[in-house]
Parts: structure tokens; sequence; C-alpha cells
């Protein structure tokens, strides 16, 4: 099988694109993990494939592999680049695009010059849902570790997320903490894990160690979840500024049932085809 795409990232949160309407595309966990193998592969984070919806209603579907193969329900960066993507491949000239995802129903807009704002829909609290085992939603939990107990604040964006507030995010202990807290049994089904270090009601330091990818560059459902939980924790106002270490996005939340807003950039590297 020969398979166009395309290489994009979202603040070096790269992604494999690949377009399944004009083309025959059959994957599984293996293949994905070739193509995402940054020495025998193209190398990516995640490979994302557009397809026709099932729903009327929306322009597309898309559907999210992380590097390890498994199939994720959300991805920020990918929804921005993916607005991007069917734009530049012709696949529709709209400006504000309805996504279907596996976790639910993404509006694009794109902005001018290489800017797409997503609105995320409102984040998931309660335990069960995300899924995090406790008895009881709150803004904090305990998470036992190794002997110690950490302080986390657990979120879904369609997709699961712990926060921990940290002093300074440069000296966090991401490559040790963040496995351990993505395989913690109390998060049945793995987690992203987000070091944030508050500087002001309006701006964070952000690092994202990712379930099924390890640590990137920028992660925009991270973002979302960070700011969900600083503003759950009353540490910051509804417009907040992630720095991630892949550049910045502008993340939105009023509150309650509101949903939250993501404005960053999006970039294409290079095209190309690859045998699989
Ligand atoms: N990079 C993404 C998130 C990709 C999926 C994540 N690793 C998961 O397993 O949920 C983003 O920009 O949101």
């Amino acid at each position: 099988m020969r398979l166009r795409f395309s290489k994009m990232h979202g603040l070096g949160n790269d992604f494999v694109m690949i377009d399944a309407i004009s083309q025959k595309v059959r994957l599984n966990a293996d293949k994905v993990r070739k193509l995402a193998d940054r020495r025998f592969g193209i190398g990516c984070d995640q490979v994302l494939i557009v397809e026709e919806p099932s729903n009327p209603d929306v322009d597309f579907r898309y559907r999210i592999y992380n590097a390890d193969g498994s199939e994720v329900e959300n991805c920020g960066n990918g929804a921005r680049c993916f607005a991007n993507f069917v734009r530049e491949r012709k696949l529709t000239g709209k400006q504000v695009i309805k996504v279907e995802t596996a976790s639910g129903i993404l509006e694009l807009h794109v902005k001018r010059g290489d800017q797409v704002q997503v609105d995320m829909g409102k984040p998931i609290l309660a335990p069960a849902d995300i899924p995090f085992n406790s008895q009881q939603q709150s803004t904090i939990y305990p998470l036992h570790i190794d002997g110690q107990t950490l302080q986390i604040s657990a979120v879904s964006m369609g997709n699961p997320h712990a926060v921990l507030v940290v002093d300074n995010c440069a000296a966090a202990p991401v490559e040790r903490l963040g496995p351990q807290i993505e395989n913690h049994p109390d998060f049945p089904n793995r987690v992203n894990v987000g070091f944030m270090e508050v500087l002001s009601r309006t701006e964070i330091n952000l690092r994202v160690y990712e379930r099924g990818a390890g640590e990137t560059l920028a992660c925009g459902t991270g973002a979302c979840a960070a700011v969900v939980a600083g503003r759950l924790r009353d540490l910051l106002d509804s417009t907040v500024t992630v720095n991630l270490p892949g550049g910045a996005l502008v993340i939105e939340w009023a509150g309650g049932d509101h949903p939250v807003r993501m404005t960053g950039p999006t970039a294409q590297v290079f095209q190309g085809q690859v045998k699989l």
C-alpha cells in the first residue's frame, strides 16, 4: 500500500496526516507505530486519518492514533492541523468546519494567517467519565506513587488529563513522574500528565507527558485541561496564555458548562508518499 501524506505540526507537536477520502487506507497499530517511528519511519507524535463523516450534519470525521499505536479520543493541536490540511487538500473551502471525533463533534474556525480556533466543548470532571478512580468529585485528589503523595487535578477534554502544579516547569521531574502517573492504576485508560507553573492569573508555563507518545513540545488538550484545573483552583482568569516548549496557545474558559476555546498556529512541513 502506497499512501500520500502531509507532515504537519502545531507548536512542534507533530503529525502524519492521511487523507482517507481520496485514497484507500487500512491501518492497524503496527502500521501506525511504523509511520511514527523517528528512525525507521516518517516520525511523529500522532497519526491522523481524515474520513467521510457518518453524521450528515458534520463535514468530516477524523481518527487519532498515538505513536504507540493506540487510538485516542481527542487531539487539540491535531484538530487545528486537520482544519488547514482539509483546506489545503481542497477537500473543503469552508472557514468553519465541523468534525466528528471519537469524543464528539468539534467546531474549527480558520482565522487569519496560520491561526485556527477550536471550540473544544465543555470539560468533563465527573471521575467515572474521565475515567479516574475516586468516590467523589473534587478539585484536588491525592495520588500515591512510591510512598509519595502528589496533589493532582483530573480533567477530561474528551481524553484524560492529570494536572500537577509545580514551582518550576523547567526543573519538573517530567521524565520520572510522567510515565508513573500515565500508568497509575487509578487511571484505568492511562492518562496524559501536565506539569503547570502559574506565572500570573493570565499566564502559565506547561510541559505535558502525553499518554502513548511521551513528552511532546505542545499538547492542545493538555493546555485546555491545565487552564480548567487552574480555574477550578482559583489560580487563573478566563483567558490564559499557555507557554509550552514549542510555543504559546491562548485558552479561554468562562467556567461551568461553557466550552473551552483554544487558539494557536499550525504549519505544514512537507508532503510525501510512503509504502506500508
Ligand atoms: N497532542 C494532543 C493529544 C494527543 C492524544 C493524547 N496523547 C492522548 O493519548 O489522549 C493534543 O494536542 O491534544
